[in-house]
Formats: structure tokens, sequence, C-alpha cells
């Protein structure tokens, strides 16, 4: 897949293209639902696809005020696009200008003049534009006028309820990383390199790997049975999530305990990539350390289970 990080990378003779755009946070099974369609439709007129996204997410921009955490952070998302098969991406960087532009001057200077945009395909609840005052029926007055199509897709719905991004966030925060998982069509996961902890683990209770401080969307406190990916190499673990209130004083941290340890060299730059599997129990606080341990190797049981059983119904979700 390429990417275009701005609109003067685009060379000269870039396009036609079928394009889709969207924020794409998670890219979810509803984004991959349309991407494939305009896949399908570049190949079958001989063109090529674009998804046209956005950096930062334009909340961010256009809500500053208001702390708004990503599913999948840019490199995440770009990864997940690439696995679609999409022939390109161009991200926009948001900014107010950009945020500024009407309806009609983005589908101009951006879909006609720059992008050469033949057909453009949504799900029916896009909106554009400044102020997000254009809807698809506006898309299509546009289309018509500058000579693209405009294809408008039904949500997909899962579970009764359409797929988005913001349904997805909403499950995460409330720690249901199954549900989660459906909707993504993959364990929700992070990226993130290694932190030192206090040490508490390995004298009290079990050693763990803590991540360095993570800025973007964590799902609920908890404790959760996970996997690992330690540069190439994938462990079982159990995870925590939060503030370990056992030892005192808040310290919010993000721990895994690794169940088919072996040494490793971790160094302070190596890539983590932690997949959140399934939701095993709120954190708590307990009378003591050896209390706490008593409820980590009931946890690691419950782990060894799933993992035991995974490939069956049972984890299928
Ligand atoms: C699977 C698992 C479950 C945990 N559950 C709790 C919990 O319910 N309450 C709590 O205070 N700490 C919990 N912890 C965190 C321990 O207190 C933690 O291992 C210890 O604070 C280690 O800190 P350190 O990494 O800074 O050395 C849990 C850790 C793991 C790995
Ligand atoms: N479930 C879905 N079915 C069909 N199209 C979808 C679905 N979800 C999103 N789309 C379409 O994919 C494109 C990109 O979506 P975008 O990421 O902006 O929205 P979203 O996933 O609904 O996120 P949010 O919940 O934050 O609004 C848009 O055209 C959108 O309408």
């Amino acid at each position: 897949m390429k990417i275009f990080h701005t609109l003067a990378q685009l060379p000269p003779d870039f396009g036609p293209v079928v394009a889709t755009i969207g924020n794409f946070d998670g890219v979810h099974c509803g984004h991959r639902w349309v991407i494939d369609r305009v896949n399908a439709r570049a190949r079958s007129l001989g063109l090529k696809s674009l998804a046209i996204t956005f950096d930062p997410h334009p909340a961010r921009v256009l809500r500053p005020e208001k702390p708004h955490t990503l599913i999948t952070p840019l490199a995440q998302k770009l990864e997940q696009l690439a696995t679609t098969g999409v022939d390109a991406t161009l991200v926009l960087p948001f900014t107010l200008d950009l945020s500024h532009l009407t309806a009609e001057t983005f589908a101009r200077e951006i879909l006609r003049d720059a992008v050469h945009v033949r057909e453009v395909h949504e799900g029916e609840n896009f909106r554009f534009g400044h102020g997000a005052a254009a809807d698809i029926d506006s898309l299509e007055a546009l289309g018509r006028e500058l000579g693209f199509a405009v294809q408008c897709y039904a949500p997909q719905i899962l579970r009764r309820e359409a797929i988005s991004s913001s349904r997805i966030r909403r499950l995460l925060l409330a720690g249901d990383v199954s549900q989660a998982r459906a909707l993504l069509g993959r364990p929700f996961a992070v990226q993130s390199t290694p932190h030192s902890g206090r040490g508490y683990g390995t004298r009290y209770t079990v050693p763990t790997i803590n991540l360095a401080p993570y800025g973007e969307l964590l799902p609920a406190n908890g404790v959760y049975i996970t996997s690992l990916k330690v540069g190439k190499e994938e462990f079982e673990a159990v995870t925590n999530v939060g503030n370990r209130p056992t030892f005192g004083a808040d310290s919010f941290t993000v721990e895994s305990h690794i169940l088919n340890f072996h040494p490793l060299e971790l160094t302070a730059e190596a890539p983590l990539e932690l997949a959140f599997l399934h939701r095993l129990r709120e954190e708590r606080r307990f009378p003591s350390p050896a209390d706490l341990l008593t409820q980590i190797k009931k946890d690691v049981g419950k782990a060894q289970r799933f993992f035991s059983l995974r490939g069956t119904d049972l984890n299928r979700s």
C-alpha cells in the first residue's frame, strides 16, 4: 500500500481512483466491508483504490478540550489499512483550515482536482465539509456536478446494532473486549515498549512486564487474558490494567505476567503488542499481597484453560 501524507505528495498523474473517505479509527468490520467493495470496483474498472483519512483525528482539532483517545493510533491504522488490500491511503493533515473548507470546495479541490476521483463509496451516515454540514445526498449532488459517482451503503450490523468506531470505544471503556473483538474482526491490541516497574511483582506476587505510559485508548481497569508479542515472538499472558490498590498509592500501569515464559532480552525499545482476548475480573484491593497472589494464581489457571481451549468454539466470539 502506498501512503501519501499530504496532497503535495500525490504524483501529478495520480488517479483516476475509486475512493472512500473516513476516520477509519479501529479499521473495523464495517470499514473493511466498504473497502472490500472499493477494491472490487477499482479492479473491475481497471483503476486504483484509495482510502482518504485524517491525522490528527478531527475530534482532537475541533474539540481539543475534550480528550479523544484512539482505538488505532495512526501507525497501527495504516498497518491495518494495508491488510485490506487498498492500493493507497492519503492521510490529510487535519487542520482548522481544512475544517473550514465547505463541502463544495472539498469535493472540487480535493476529490476532483487533486485525487481525480471517479467514484466515492461511503456508508449512509457519512458527513463532511465545514461543520459536517453536508451528507451523502449533498455528496451525490456534488458528484453529478463535478463528474464522479457516489455509492452509498446501509450500515453493516452486528448483534442488532451498526458497527462503528464509537460503539467499539464504548465497549472497550466498559471492559467488553470480547464484543470489541467481534466488531473489529480481530482482538483489540495496543503497541508500546517496556517500562520498568517497582519490583513489587517479583518480590510479592508474580513477575510482570510493564508497558510504557500509553496515551491512547485502553480497556477499562481490570484483569484480562491477553497475548503479548515481544518483537516477533508471541506469549500467552494475564494482564492487569489499573492502579494496583493493594500496594497503596495509585500508580496506573498496564502489566503482563507471561504464562509460557522463557528468559528474554528486553531492551527499552523492544516493540510490544498486547492483544486483549477476554476480561477476567475487576481490579480489587486485597488485604495483603499474599491474598492478591492467591487470586492471581486463580487468574492464571483460568487463562491456561482459555488457551488450552483456544481454537474450539468456546473461545470464538
Ligand atoms: C494478573 C494480575 C492481576 C492483578 N490484579 C491486581 C488486583 O486485583 N489488585 C491489585 O492491587 N493489584 C493487582 N495486580 C498488580 C500487582 O499488584 C502487581 O503485580 C504489582 O503491583 C507489581 O508491581 P511492579 O510491576 O511495579 O513491580 C495484578 C497483577 C497481575 C499480573
Ligand atoms: N457499519 C458500517 N457499515 C457501512 N459503512 C460504514 C460502517 N461504519 C462506517 N462506515 C463507513 O465507512 C466510512 C468511514 O467511517 P468513519 O470511520 O468515518 O465512521 P465510523 O466507523 O461510523 O466512526 P464513528 O463511530 O466515530 O462515527 C464512512 O463512509 C462510513 O459511513
